[in-house]
């Protein structure tokens, strides 16, 4: 039920352009994802992360006391991520625009009361490449401001199936999730959110 693209400052949101088998086939290889990467409750200088992540791909973005950076191996295991799973890989090859498939999938897990600070996605190599953003399960608060830090913002409620693409000149605008609407889907066992982004990190 792909209904009209949203321009919210720069930033394309694609309403619905995943259905509800598109969705569930996704959370299955998700699953899969997780059971070879445990999710992992990132922690920075600022304190515990209230999102739970864990990562698919090449590289996998990792959080910890010493800072933010991309990793080949999970912290915990030791081993290499899962692959991107050919469902997730399917949105980036139809929105992202770009000839390159992405060699990172950054899985967050939001359950009740999680959320996300307003933040910049700058920790790749290379900014001419997009971020591709998927949300399943409950409705989440996201909201735009721009490049620099402060001024005005604006917001969405992104949906299960709903994609996000943040490139061009709002590759790097700051970003973040204000809440999550607790149980207003069915989706996830155990309710919540989860969103998956893609990028190029290189
Ligand atoms: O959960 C979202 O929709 C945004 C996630 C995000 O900004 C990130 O992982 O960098
Ligand atoms: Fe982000």
């Amino acid at each position: 039920m792909a209904t009209q693209e949203i321009d919210l400052r720069g930033v394309r949101v694609l309403p619905g352009l995943l259905g509800p088998e598109a969705q569930a086939a996704m959370l299955a290889d998700l699953r899969e994802v997780a059971r070879a990467a445990p999710v992992m409750r990132p922690v920075t200088r600022r304190g515990p992360m209230s999102v739970r992540m864990t990562s698919a791909g090449r590289l996998g973005w990792v959080a910890d006391r010493r800072g933010y950076r991309y990793e080949p191996l999970h912290p915990e295991t030791g081993q290499p991520w899962p692959p991107i799973p050919d469902s997730v890989l399917a949105v980036w090859r139809a929105v992202s625009g770009v000839e390159a498939d992405p060699d990172s999938c950054l899985v967050n897990l939001y359950r009740e009361g999680a959320k996300m600070g307003m933040h910049q996605d700058r920790d790749e190599g290379d900014f001419s490449y997009p971020v591709v953003s998927i949300s399943l399960g409950d409705e989440a608060l996201f909201r735009v401001g721009s490049v620099e830090r402060g001024g005005k913002t604006a917001s969405i409620w992104l949906r299960s199936g709903d994609v996000a693409v943040m490139g061009g000149a709002a590759r790097l605008v700051h970003h973040g999730i204000d809440r999550v609407r607790d149980g207003s889907s069915t989706l996830i066992d155990g309710g919540g959110r989860i969103n998956v982004t893609l990028r190029v990190v290189r």
